[in-house]
């Protein structure tokens, strides 16, 4: 019998959830399916302990005015000062913030917008054309699902998500929902060459070759990742999304306006703000793995908003779980003997194994990985 631990700041507080979690994943519904229900009060599953530990920067004790650095891509083709005033922002960014925004990127705003209306069109259309998706098994080329981690998680997330696994081998059209089957194909295409674009600007602010994160294959593997929000009436009970890093090398984020998404700094929380137009990029574990710590993939998460829905498309870039036998380590050239490997070679695969094992459970995977 699984037993949901509720440690609160009134002392321990225990109960028998399987049987709630197990009604829940069977609506096939998502946490959506339950306010469509009219349940205005929060399930015990997803209530969580109060984080007393870091501090909101809504709280308005941040002595730094620290912010997520908004990048202009514009012109950086032509402009060689302009894409090296862009790269330094992004190496500075990525070696403490682990996060920044970029703008005038590539990917026209009518995808955007369109992309997000897709997710829409997917969680608001019928439950029944919505429930096909409905699955547990991640070798699927759709997933749709609310928490991943729903039975090993200590406490649910207040979201529903469902993913498409579209690099290197992308699902036929027809196994795509039809409600957003082409807005998928042309948004990850998009993404792909600013991710290209990204990873060569990476490389260079490294030292390396231009095309030497490419080459090393991270991005070969693309994960469109869509979110759903609803709107929370009690959002100080719970969690969008618990704290976690990403498993991938690199995420390129889609966010709306209703904001939510922070990120953890010296112990404090960021605000990473809706800006119209603008794409969030962060570095995942791989990317942190393979640049020996250079590059920080950091803590973040998503708060619970009593407006919305929120929707946001994550691109996780990352051949997940596919099978492959190419072993990622510290790339040799950022080594030397002062600064000797820190991990240990992993498959992608492996990687992503021992995260789903441990879940958003708000440690990094990457300490196993420690030499
Ligand atoms: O919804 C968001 O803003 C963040 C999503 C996220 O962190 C993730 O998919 O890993
Ligand atoms: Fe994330």
């Amino acid at each position: 019998m699984t037993t949901i631990n509720l440690a609160s700041d009134c002392g321990e507080r225990t109960y028998d959830g399987a049987s709630e979690l197990k009604a829940f994943d069977d609506s096939k519904a998502g946490v959506k399916g339950l306010v469509d229900a009219g349940i205005s009060e929060i399930p015990r599953i997803f209530i969580r302990p109060q984080e007393t530990s870091e501090k909101s920067s809504e709280s308005g004790s941040s002595s730094e005015n620290l912010s997520v650095p908004i990048i202009d891509l514009g012109g950086i083709e032509r402009d060689p000062a302009k894409r090296k005033e862009a790269m330094e922002r992004m190496r500075r960014a990525l070696e403490t913030l682990g996060f920044f925004q970029v703008v005038n990127h590539g990917v026209p705003a009518t995808v955007m917008e369109e992309m997000k209306e897709g997710v829409r069109r997917f969680y608001e259309q019928d439950d029944e054309a919505k429930k096909v998706f409905y699955t547990r098994d991640i070798t699927r080329k759709v997933v749709y699902n609310s928490n991943f981690d729903l039975y090993t998680a200590s406490v649910a997330n207040r979201r529903d998500t469902f993913f498409s696994y579209m690099a290197p081998s992308p699902p036929s059209p027809e196994e795509l929902p039809e409600v957003c089957r082409d807005i998928l194909i042309d948004y990850s295409k998009q993404v792909m060459s600013l991710g290209v674009l990204l990873l060569e600007l990476l490389s260079e602010s490294l030292g390396l070759r231009p095309d030497r994160l490419q080459e090393m294959d991270c991005a070969d593997g693309l994960v469109v990742i869509c979110h759903y929000y609803p709107a929370c009436p009690q959002p100080e009970l719970t969690m969008g999304m618990s704290k976690h890093s990403d498993n991938d090398f690199l995420t390129v984020l889609l966010q709306d306006h209703i904001g939510g998404l922070q990120v953890l700094h010296d112990d404090r929380w960021v605000d990473v703000p809706p800006v119209p137009g603008a794409l969030v990029v962060n570095v995942g574990d791989l990317l942190q793995l393979i640049t020996n710590d250079r590059f920080k993939s950091v803590q973040h998460r998503v708060v619970a908003n009593s407006a919305g829905p929120r929707i946001s498309v994550a691109c996780f870039f990352s051949t997940s779980f596919q099978p492959s036998s190419k072993l990622f380590g510290p790339i040799r050239e950022l080594l030397s003997e002062d600064n000797p490997p820190i991990y240990r070679e992993t498959t992608v695969r492996d990687y992503l194994v021992y995260f789903k094992e441990h879940g958003l459970d708000g440690t990094s995977p990457l300490r196993h990985f420690k030499l």
